[in-house]
């Protein structure tokens, strides 16, 4: 019975995952849950697969082995593009499409969503900028800014979770905060966030769970276990 109830877990959840990479294993029988409402952070070192677990989750790469599933079916069977509006990307390197912060924002949005200028200003405040955001060209816009326009971008899709790729590398403290405490929220309101990040004080900030990658396997704990960890390994490659 518990087996059942799990398998129908509303979030994400991967199980066995196996990657290899020009050669190398990568990722070797990983499994872990992201529950709706929850934050998850992924915290390894550079190299050891946290962007290729993410793209895995929404199909951007097809793993060796094991599976990913979305409320319970796996994501195989979902078509790519939905799957992808369901499970929102925020990639390491925020891209921009020629035209506005609107422009930008609105690209791939269908009739079934409000592509509104009200909706469209919801999701940048979200994301930590204002409305006349809208009106600026993206190419002149900065690399924070950048990055929270990606995040905006995919929040207009109404994802039920939301993978996020280093969601602080390009900003300050405070804009960090605000991504953190926009992050929060989003769970608050049943959102999924799997988030890989290199900075252990959003981490810490952000994270109900947390994970770590050694030697493509998962180890999973409460933050405090695995950021203190974490700490401690950055320590030891400083002295
Ligand atoms: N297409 C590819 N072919 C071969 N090796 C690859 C390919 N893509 C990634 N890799 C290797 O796979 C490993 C994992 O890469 P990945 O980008 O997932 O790491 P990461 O943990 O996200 O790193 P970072 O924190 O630096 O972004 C790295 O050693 C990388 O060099």
């Amino acid at each position: 019975m518990a087996s059942e109830r799990d398998e129908a877990a509303p979030g994400l959840r991967v199980h066995g995952l196996s990657v290899a990479l020009g050669g190398r294993p990568v990722l070797r029988d990983l499994s872990f849950d992201v529950p709706k409402g929850t934050v998850t952070v992924v915290v390894a070192p550079s190299g050891s697969g946290k962007s290729t677990l993410l793209r895995c989750c929404n199909r951007l790469l097809q793993p060796d082995g094991g599976t990913v599933l979305l409320d319970g079916a796996d994501v195989d069977g979902i078509e790519a593009c939905a799957l992808r509006r369901r499970v929102g990307l925020v990639g390491q390197v925020p891209v921009m499409l020629p035209g506005t912060v609107r422009d930008n924002l609105a690209y791939g949005l269908t009739e079934r969503d409000d592509s509104g200028d009200a909706a469209l200003a919801r999701a940048l405040a979200a994301a930590g900028l204002d409305a006349s955001f809208l009106d600026r060209p993206a190419d002149e816009l900065s690399g924070g800014e950048r990055a929270r326009v990606t995040l905006a971008r995919a929040l207009t899709r109404g994802p039920e979770l939301l993978l996020l790729d280093e969601p602080t590398a390009a900003l300050d403290a405070a804009a960090a905060g605000h991504v953190g405490e926009t992050l929060r929220r989003l769970a608050g309101d049943g959102l999924g966030v799997l988030a890989a990040t290199h900075d252990l004080g959003f981490a810490a900030a952000v994270a109900d769970r947390a994970i770590t990658l050694r030697d493509g396997r998962a180890v999973t704990g409460t933050p405090e276990e695995i950021l203190g960890g974490a700490d401690a390994e950055r320590g030891a490659e400083r002295r």
